[in-house]
């Protein structure tokens, strides 16, 4: 196993998916050895063609310094247990979503002093190494759940491979890691897809009115839904009273609204300050940006001369969002900035020949 800071050693990774081959590409680009192993070929093939990794079985067990387990949820347990035993030096991690009951699982039959679950919090809806990105873990956070029999060397060793992906590390117990992660990943999940289910009932020329807030609200509902059964049904302990935590919530603005004259206004500001409870950008204070948005035709190099244009502006742009207008051949650019450079941004994109909407 690795010290703190050295190299991880040679890295097997098991499970050439979208988070698996991300991994594999961040290590390979910060000089790690990664041998790729997965149950469809063709997937540890195009991830190696994409910078994941070697397809060359490891020659000596071991020596290899740490096995990463990126398989889905439902096979983590058994392959991390046969990892456990072929790869006798290794330290062992997995980048489950949910972690109290694999280490349960694992627990039933073996001693864990080399296994460390681990968990990156960032994804994609695009399932398969076709969707890898090396990118993927900056600056995201990646929880690290380690159990009072862990060897501090594992614990370690896993640290660093959180770091090396560019992520900023923190250590939870497992329950409360998959408490917390209930609250603000699965149970997210669970009520985009309700929302999108719930437009199977209306009609397409109602659809055709639909604005940026429905895509926001249903953007993660397009993810896997293989992947996401065996996520929710893993937590569904965390996840059944928080469900009907909601769902009361719900049942109190239906009940107010069928009142005459109903004000609401409490329940939409407790909505408000939610949003405000969430840290901003790289882990801060949230700050409410200003917005600038921009109309670009859709031909090849506008964004390319509109970014040149912001860049020219001297203003730092803090996040930006595409809409697509779905009746003319434009997008938006929604660009969001310090509320004190909102009017010299638009001054200057307008003065560049720009179309400056309303926000
Ligand atoms: N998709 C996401 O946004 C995130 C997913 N995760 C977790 O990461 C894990 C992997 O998810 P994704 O990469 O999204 O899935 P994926 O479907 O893109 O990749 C899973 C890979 O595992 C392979 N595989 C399946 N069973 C295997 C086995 N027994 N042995 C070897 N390979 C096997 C599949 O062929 C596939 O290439 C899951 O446990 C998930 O909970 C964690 C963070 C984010
Ligand atoms: O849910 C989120 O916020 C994501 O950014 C994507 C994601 C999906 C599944 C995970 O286990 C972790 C992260």
């Amino acid at each position: 196993m690795t010290a703190a800071g050295s190299p991880l050693g040679p890295v097997v990774l098991i499970g050439a998916g979208l988070v698996g081959a991300s991994i594999g590409q961040a290590l390979t680009r910060a000089g790690e050895t990664v041998h790729l192993v997965d149950a469809n070929p063709a997937h540890a093939r195009v991830a190696a063609e994409r910078g994941a990794g070697t397809l060359t079985s490891v020659a000596a067990p071991h020596e290899v310094g740490l096995v990463i387990v990126a398989v889905p949820p439902r096979a983590i347990a058994g392959v991390v247990d046969e990892a456990l035993d072929t790869y006798r030096s290794a330290a062992v991690t997995d980048v489950g979503s949910v972690k109290e009951p694999v280490l349960r699982e694992l627990m039933e039959h073996r001693s864990l002093g080399r296994y460390v679950g681990s968990h990156p919090m960032a994804g994609s809806h695009l399932p398969g190494p076709l969707a890898a990105d090396p990118e993927l873990f900056v600056d995201r956070t990646w929880a690290i759940t380690p159990h009072p029999d862990a060897e501090p060397a594992a614990v370690a060793a896993v640290t660093r491979l959180a770091e090396l992906c560019g992520a900023r590390v923190i250590s939870l117990a497992p329950d409360e890691h998959d408490r917390a992660v209930g609250r603000v990943s699965h149970l997210p999940h669970l009520v985009s897809a309700a929302m999108a289910g719930h437009l199977l009932g209306v009609p397409p020329e109602e659809l055709s009115l639909a604005g940026q807030g429905l895509r926001d609200v249903t953007r993660i509902a397009g993810s896997d839904p293989a992947l996401w059964q065996q996520i929710v049904s893993a937590n569904a302990r965390m996840l059944v009273p928080e469900l009907r935590a909601l769902t009361k919530r719900l049942t109190v603005v239906a009940d107010q609204l069928a009142e005459p004259g109903a004000d609401v206004a409490q329940w939409l500001g407790d909505g408000v300050a939610g949003t405000r409870r969430l840290p901003g950008k790289h882990g801060r204070a949230p700050v409410d940006y200003a917005e600038v948005v921009v109309e670009i035709p859709d031909a090849p190099g506008s964004l390319a001369r509109l970014f040149a244009d912001v860049d020219a502006a001297g203003v730092n742009v803090e996040d930006i969002a595409i809409e697509h207008d779905p009746a003319r051949l434009v997008g938006h650019l929604r660009l969001s900035v310090r509320p004190e450079r909102r009017a010299e941004l638009d001054r200057v994109m307008t003065g560049s020949g720009w179309t400056v909407r309303p926000a």
